[in-house]
């Protein structure tokens, strides 16, 4: 095993009856990497990061996280992990600081409750009851969670679903200064800006079978892909060409015009282009 993996996956498979949700997917994640598992309801992703969580069983394949076999870790293999599930949703009678306490009892070497809680932004609700919580604040307890117990690893399943834009930002902050402080991160998510935003590489899973792994700006040859340049004509008409040197069709442009040239946008494929694309559509 190699101690710079964290995660390493040969030939996984799991089939469930005769649906197979992971077939043959082989993967790498360093440590201190941060990676987006990217693809469409049904496609495997769960069904993967359980596995590798422990919580599901494999039908074959070799399986490695933080140098553990997670069908038979060692005894203090979980509190090296970190994870952050859709919900805990048991505890509505405790308050926020009740919670993260609770659960910082589960950990050798837990973190300050009171400083996880400043961290994922719910200091002002910490003497709150969990039920009285709004979608995104039982979200960032949800994360609060995950990190109490200084994970080595740390598991996101689709973090911030139903975070508004400024509470999708703190928490991405959050997740570059986890990164930055060592942690690995995986997370699932259906937002390619924040896989874009966050992630070293991303993982595109559909059918059960990883179709590719690149960073984002290099997914499905974006960076060689054709450029999109736009204009209005002086009566205002939009044209476009698709150019594979924009520059110059640019410069082309500008002295055409005498100057600016109206309305000029030039654009290249977005990861969600790519994306599609590559789960067939
Ligand atoms: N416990 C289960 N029993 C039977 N089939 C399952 C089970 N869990 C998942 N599946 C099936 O396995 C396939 C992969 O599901 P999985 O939940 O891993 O996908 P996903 O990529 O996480 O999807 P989503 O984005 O919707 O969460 C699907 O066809 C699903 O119906």
């Amino acid at each position: 095993m190699d101690d710079e993996l964290a995660i390493s996956v040969r030939g996984l498979r799991k089939a469930y009856g005769d649906n197979v949700a992971v077939a043959d997917v082989d993967l790498d994640v360093r440590r201190g990497e941060v990676f987006a598992l990217l693809g469409p309801n049904g496609a495997g992703k769960t069904t993967t990061v359980e596995i590798l969580e422990g919580y599901r069983q494999r039908d074959a394949g070799e399986v490695s996280v933080l140098g553990s076999d997670p069908a038979r870790p060692d005894p203090d293999w979980r509190s090296r992990l970190g994870i952050v599930l859709q919900g805990t949703g048991e505890f509505d009678e405790l308050t926020v600081a009740e919670v993260v306490r609770h659960f910082a009892g589960f950990y050798p070497d837990a973190d300050d409750p009171d400083k996880v809680i400043e961290r994922v932004g719910l200091a002002d609700k910490a003497a709150a009851r969990t039920h009285t919580l709004s979608g995104g604040q039982k979200r960032r307890l949800d994360v609060a969670l995950g990190i109490i117990g200084r994970p080595e690893l740390l598991f996101l399943d689709e973090p911030t679903t139903g975070f508004d834009p400024e509470a999708r930002r703190e928490f991405w902050e959050l997740i570059r200064d986890l990164a930055a402080a060592g942690t690995t991160i995986v997370l699932t998510t259906h937002y390619l800006d924040e896989a874009e935003a966050l992630a070293d590489r991303v993982g595109v899973i559909a059918g059960g079978r990883l179709v590719e792994v690149a960073p984002p700006s290099r997914l499905g040859n974006r960076q060689e892909a054709l450029a999109t340049v736009s204009w209005r004509t002086p009566d205002g008409t939009l044209e476009t060409a698709a150019s594979a040197t924009p520059t110059a069709l640019v410069a082309e442009l500008a002295a055409r015009f005498g100057g600016e040239v109206p309305g000029l946008t030039v654009t290249r494929p977005t990861l969600e282009d790519v994306y599609l694309r590559m789960i067939g559509h």
